[in-house]
């Protein structure tokens, strides 16, 4: 069994999102694994944005539950008992569970520890490079001050927990190589350079969730590779899961464990991509090409692989 079905970090059922007559997202149900790159794909308008939106709290889903187990397995029963309360979020046995449909956008990043980036970059390009992985432990600095002068004046563990958010801030710059450019303006980078910097800023938060929406869109080859050995240190190196959106098969060939595919808000595959990738109904939803033009498209993916 894989991970997804064994150690589920997030169980989404039933999700279902409307805008007014148009159903975004209809009745989706998939699983995130603790320890899996699970990549979300499907054609322009298939809904994949809407359902980030609806993990991280911009939205609030029409219908569904979205259950995410900090630590250990969200078991049925306890979920069950969980909505039964009407609670967002509360203990089980095996630790905290978070029922992000009903919690704000800010709680769900706080206290669920769910992060993201977006399709278009949204860095403070005004500040360094290193102020952007400052300004993401903000919050963390506050609660560190206990909200009071004193702590920020040193009373209490603010300047620990200063220095380790400078130390952290470096290391995720060394990570990326960036680390020469600590003190430009991010706006500076080149767009490869932010994409990555993007991602550390997000995790800088410690998320124990990564929502990353097309973070290879407009990379060239090689920062599309750097991408990749980035994205398998954060699940490999920081007990992260990831959650992307991506259009570019090749990457989504190469670095997924687990492929969730959606055609008109609808889902209509799910597995690992070898499993997907030869299934005609994903290719030619996936690409929008009509049936006799699958075979075509799948030659296409195989070069894809290989390259990769
Ligand atoms: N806030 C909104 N109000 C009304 N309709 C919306 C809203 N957000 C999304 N939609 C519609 O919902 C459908 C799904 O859009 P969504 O952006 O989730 O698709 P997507 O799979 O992310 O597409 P893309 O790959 O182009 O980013 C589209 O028809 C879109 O127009």
């Amino acid at each position: 069994m894989s991970s997804w079905q064994t150690d589920p970090l997030l169980v989404v059922e039933h999700l279902t999102m409307r805008f007014g007559g148009l159903v975004a997202v209809n009745n989706l149900s998939f699983s995130v694994g603790r320890t899996d790159i699970t990549a979300l794909i499907g054609p322009n308008g298939a809904g994949k944005t809407t359902v980030f939106n609806c993990v991280t709290g911009f939205y609030k889903p029409t219908e569904g539950r979205l259950a995410l187990a900090r630590q250990g397995i969200a078991a049925a029963p306890d979920v069950e008992h969980l909505t039964g309360t009407g609670a967002r979020h509360g203990k089980s046995n095996s630790g905290n569970i978070y029922l992000l449909e009903r919690m704000p956008g800010h709680e769900i990043a706080d206290k669920a520890r769910v992060a993201r980036t977006f399709q278009n970059i949204r860095l403070f390009t005004g500040m360094t490079v290193l102020e952007n992985l400052l300004v993401a432990q903000h919050n963390a600095l506050m609660k560190a001050s206990g909200y009071t002068v004193l702590g920020v004046l040193g009373i209490g563990g603010y300047k620990a927990k200063e220095k380790a958010a400078v130390a952290k801030a470096i290391s995720w710059l060394d990570k990326i190589g960036l680390l020469d450019r600590a003190d430009d303006p991010a706006g500076d980078l080149p767009y490869g350079d932010q994409r990555r910097l993007e991602i550390a800023r997000a995790m800088c938060t410690d998320p124990i969730l990564l929502c990353l929406d097309e973070p290879a869109a407009g990379l060239n080859p090689r920062e599309s590779l750097e991408l990749n050995a980035l994205l398998r240190s954060i699940r490999n190196d920081h007990n992260t899961a990831v959650l992307l959106i991506e259009h570019d098969m090749s990457v989504v060939m190469e670095i997924s464990d687990h492929v969730v595919v959606l055609d008109y808000g609808t889902k209509i595959a799910d597995g690992t991509p070898q499993e997907i990738r030869n299934d005609p109904r994903v290719i030619a939803a996936y690409l929008g090409v009509e049936d006799e033009e699958v075979e075509e498209v799948e030659a296409e993916i195989d070069m894809a692989e290989k390259a990769s």
